[in-house]
């Protein structure tokens, strides 16, 4: 874990010209403008993601964690820069995509099938093209015999996984996820993080994490990307080389607690505002 600068971003050939990346920010900025005034929510982030990457991100509260994703999901226009999902320049929504949010957000009046199947619904899809998968994807993650339940007969750590497969329905090659596993305890959290990556063991989907948990952070990414907050910017890029797929075994390791040690120094200094100088890899 050698402390090295990185080559500026902007210098890097464009992304349609580097086959392997798949999420590529650009020199992205991001400023909220209300009557109560500016706020400088993201300046100057860039970050090359790779196909089948597990990218996660820390940081502290209020450093444009959830503003960065929702910029990728094209849910909120940026103020400079440009962020590409593929070859595509995002400017509304990509197809290709699968959003999980912190809180469910499953809808109480439908069944657990239909709760999965809404994606399909939404991006104008044909429902009987897409229910075998639904269903499949349920069993996948635990949930055989549940698809006619309703929400509310449902734990936290069951709600969560249909809002995973709600993600996944209609085979997105990239997945966002805005702190998942946050409201559940510990040991659903620590489950849901082994179903996870196995899951993109087997499937390799590009997927940017956004976590609090520094352990669970190393557990699951290729790399850990480090934010700072006033303005929001990366201020960290720790690669994770951990030999996969990684059983629950590997949090004992000297390894793994180097990365974890590491990692919580950087966010002690995010959290105290000393800029990091340069990117570690
Ligand atoms: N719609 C908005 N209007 C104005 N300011 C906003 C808006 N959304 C976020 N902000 C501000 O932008 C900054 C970044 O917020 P953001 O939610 O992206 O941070 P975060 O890192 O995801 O935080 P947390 O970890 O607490 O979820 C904060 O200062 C926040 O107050």
């Amino acid at each position: 874990m050698a402390d090295v600068l990185s080559p500026a971003l902007q210098d890097r050939p464009a992304p349609d010209k580097v086959p392997d990346v798949h999420i590529s920010i650009r020199n992205v900025e991001k400023v909220y403008r209300s009557q109560r005034g500016s706020v400088v929510a993201l300046e100057n982030v860039s970050l090359d993601v790779a196909k089948g990457e597990f990218v996660s991100i820390l940081g502290p509260s209020g450093c444009g964690k959830s503003t960065l994703l929702k910029c990728i999901a094209g849910l909120e226009p940026l103020s400079g820069g440009e962020i590409f999902v593929g070859r595509q320049r995002v400017a509304e929504p990509p197809k290709d995509l699968g959003v999980v949010f912190q809180r469910d957000i499953l809808f109480d009046w439908r069944t657990t099938l239909d709760n999965v199947l809404v994606t399909v619904e939404f991006l104008g899809l044909k429902r009987r093209d897409y229910e075998a998968r639904a269903r499949s994807l349920l069993a996948t993650y635990g949930l055989a015999g549940y698809e006619n339940r309703y929400p509310w007969e449902l734990s936290g750590g069951q709600r969560q996984r249909v809002a995973i497969c709600r993600a996944m329905v209609h085979d997105p090659q990239f997945l966002l996820m805005d702190e998942p596993f946050g409201a559940l305890d510990a040991l659903t959290r620590d489950e849901l993080n082994l179903e996870l990556q196995n899951r993109w063991f087997a499937d390799r989907k590009t997927i940017i994490f956004i976590t609090h948990g520094i352990s669970e952070a190393v557990f699951l990414s290729d790399r850990v990307i480090v934010m700072g907050r006033n303005p929001g910017r990366i201020i960290a890029d720790v690669k994770i080389d951990l030999p996969r797929p990684r059983g629950v075994a590997v949090r004992d390791t000297a390894a793994f607690t180097a990365y974890t040690g590491r990692l919580r120094a950087i966010m002690d200094d995010a959290n105290a505002g000393i800029t990091h100088a340069g990117v570690l890899s």
